[in-house]
């Protein structure tokens, strides 16, 4: 079908399911994206261990975008992992991903051990906006952590595995970004995670919007599409073909998924649209995308995926 397409291997009949974090962290939402039309789902970050996260008010939507500062909340990687599992036993031939985001490297890697270890096939998502050793920023923005944790994660690690990224918004961070990732035989890299540290203000009120952080928190939402474009387009450019790119960021309508693709992206994510929408989404946008690429002429994401142009 036209919105077929295939990532290490695995062939997805819709390339738009959920961003991470969103209306997927317990057995009820997961279910709710197994039976809509998205092309996969993507379980919510997990910790070891079950996580409450941070008081709230700790998400707020607006119009063009939200900001979070969730914390983390999950039920601890055995839940998703033992729903990731039956899944898979229940619908053979199934990819989904698996979000893992350790609030140190020795998490990390005692939970890819753990999977390693264990009959689950599905992809992986190393969720690199997890926080570093005090006094250093995220491993995402630390170039040489990135490269610490990537070694130690190929150790052992061999089933298929993709990096979640922050947005980056200097040309030279996309060189050394990509020239280390290309080092590593990974099956994907998403980008970008939520826009990091923003703060929303309420001028009625004249108090943040959120509890957490003294009201920084994750931005995501339309502002961030031309951030996400820039990052999934400089990615593309520079990441060998071998590692697929997913794009996530600021997807609201079919055409963005159509620009998302347009500059590299095999698969998207939606993040806070799905969480003002619900399930109907996917298939809104599944319409949307479909109508946009007849009128083109496109019978598959193939046929232009990757394929923006430039004036030159
Ligand atoms: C920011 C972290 C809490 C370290 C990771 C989880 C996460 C969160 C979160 O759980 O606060 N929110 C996001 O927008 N992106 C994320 O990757």
């Amino acid at each position: 079908n036209m919105l077929a397409t295939t990532i290490g291997g695995r062939t997805f009949n819709n390339c738009m399911m959920n961003a991470a974090g969103i209306r997927c962290q317990s057995k009820q939402d997961l279910d709710a994206l197994v039976q809509s039309d998205a092309g996969a789902y993507v379980t919510k970050s997990a910790t070891p261990q079950k996580r409450a996260g941070n008081p709230s008010p700790r998400m707020h939507t607006l119009p063009h975008g939200s900001i979070n500062s969730m914390g983390l909340p999950n039920n601890g990687l055995d839940y998703y992992l033992n729903y990731v599992i039956a899944d898979q036993q229940k619908r053979p031939g199934t990819t989904n991903f698996l979000s893992v985001a350790g609030t140190s490297l020795a998490d990390n890697l005692a939970m890819l051990h753990q999977i390693q270890a264990s009959e689950y096939t599905g992809f992986v998502e190393l969720n690199l906006s997890c926080p570093n050793v005090p006094g250093k920023p995220q491993v995402g923005y630390d170039f040489d952590r990135v490269h610490t944790v990537l070694d130690q994660v190929f150790d052992f690690y061999t089933k298929p595995l993709g990096v979640k990224l922050p947005p980056y918004f200097d040309l030279v961070h996309f060189d050394q970004i990509a020239a280390i990732l290309n080092q590593y035989p990974l099956t994907f890299v998403n980008s970008i995670n939520s826009i990091g540290n923003a703060l929303v203000v309420d001028p009625q009120s004249e108090q943040v919007v959120i509890r957490p952080k003294g009201g920084y928190g994750g931005i995501g939402g339309a502002s961030v599409k031309p951030t996400a474009l820039a990052n999934v387009r400089g990615l593309a450019l520079r990441l060998k073909p071998e590692i697929a790119i997913v794009g996530t960021g600021g997807i609201l309508n079919g055409v963005d998924v159509f620009e998302h693709i347009l500059c590299g992206a095999s698969m998207v994510q939606i993040g806070t649209q799905f969480g003002y929408e619900g399930i109907p989404l996917f298939d809104r946008l599944a319409t949307e995308l479909t109508d946009i690429m007849k009128k083109k002429g496109y019978t598959s994401i193939d046929d232009f995926r990757g394929k923006l142009k430039t004036f030159d």
